[in-house]
């Protein structure tokens, strides 16, 4: 059937969404490494010093997500390698790696998005954006609670998050492995309201339909 993507900063959703997705669809979840990720925190800590090798970490297991997804093609994927380079571009512009890694880092995300070009199927089916406000993305984070993430644990992440936001704006216009779709983070509470929950999908379904992706007389096997 169809390989989705999800895409959208830190705390919009994606991961709650994937799981919704997949299940309404009937296909398979892939998650971003997250809580199993022995780098991450050393990051948060130290961000200089660890920038260039989360980023190696997070693109070799984005490199095997979306690998395995094109495989099987019948997925829905956390946030992908097409988001990789943002980050490590806006980590860069603020000092975080030097030239040489900056060099290495584009030298391996060239090498490896040109083995995704060789595969049968090379390009995702459809890209789902969570796009959020900067006070819904705070929400979010806080309500999650994860430690290094949160503004009293580093009052310098407000600039990185604000930087975060203003980055993906021209990332998403630029996008075009595949068509795309933006859901509204702030207004559709897809976690708490059943009706915002079902809107969303609705959304999704109706572009996969009109783009032939869906039998028109489609239904899920899962209501909930
Ligand atoms: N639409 C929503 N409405 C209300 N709460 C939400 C919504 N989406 C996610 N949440 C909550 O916000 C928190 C972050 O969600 P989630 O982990 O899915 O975000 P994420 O985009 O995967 O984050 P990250 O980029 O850090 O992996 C969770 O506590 C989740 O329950
Ligand atoms: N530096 C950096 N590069 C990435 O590619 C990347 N992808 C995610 N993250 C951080 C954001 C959340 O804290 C947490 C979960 O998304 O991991 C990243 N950080």
């Amino acid at each position: 059937m169809t390989v989705i993507v999800l895409s959208g900063p830190i705390g919009a959703g994606k991961s709650s969404l994937t799981g919704i997705l997949s299940k309404y669809l009937g296909t398979n979840p892939f998650y971003e490494s997250v809580d199993d990720n022995p780098v991450l925190p050393l990051f948060y800590e130290n961000p200089k010093k660890y920038a260039f090798l989360l980023q190696v970490y997070f693109l070799n297991t984005r490199f095997r997500s979306i690998k395995s997804a094109l495989t099987d093609d019948n997925n829905v994927l956390d946030r992908s390698i097409y988001e990789d380079a943002l980050f490590f571009q806006m980590n860069a512009d603020i000092g975080r790696a030097t030239p040489e890694e900056v060099d290495t880092y584009y030298e391996l995300l060239h090498n490896m998005m040109s083995e995704l070009d060789r595969m049968p199927k090379k390009n995702p089916d459809l890209l789902v954006h969570i796009d959020v406000s900067y006070d819904t993305m705070l929400k979010r984070i806080q309500k999650r609670g994860r430690n290094y993430e949160q503004l009293s644990y580093d009052p310098t992440l407000e600039d990185y998050y604000k930087r975060l936001l203003r980055y993906y704006k021209p990332w998403y216009e630029k996008y075009d492995y595949s068509p795309k779709m933006t859901i509204d983070g702030d207004k559709l509470d897809f976690m708490a309201s059943e009706e915002d929950r079902q809107e969303v999908l609705n959304q999704i379904v109706a572009k996969l339909k009109e783009m032939g992706k869906l039998e028109d007389d489609w239904k899920p096997n899962l209501v909930k």
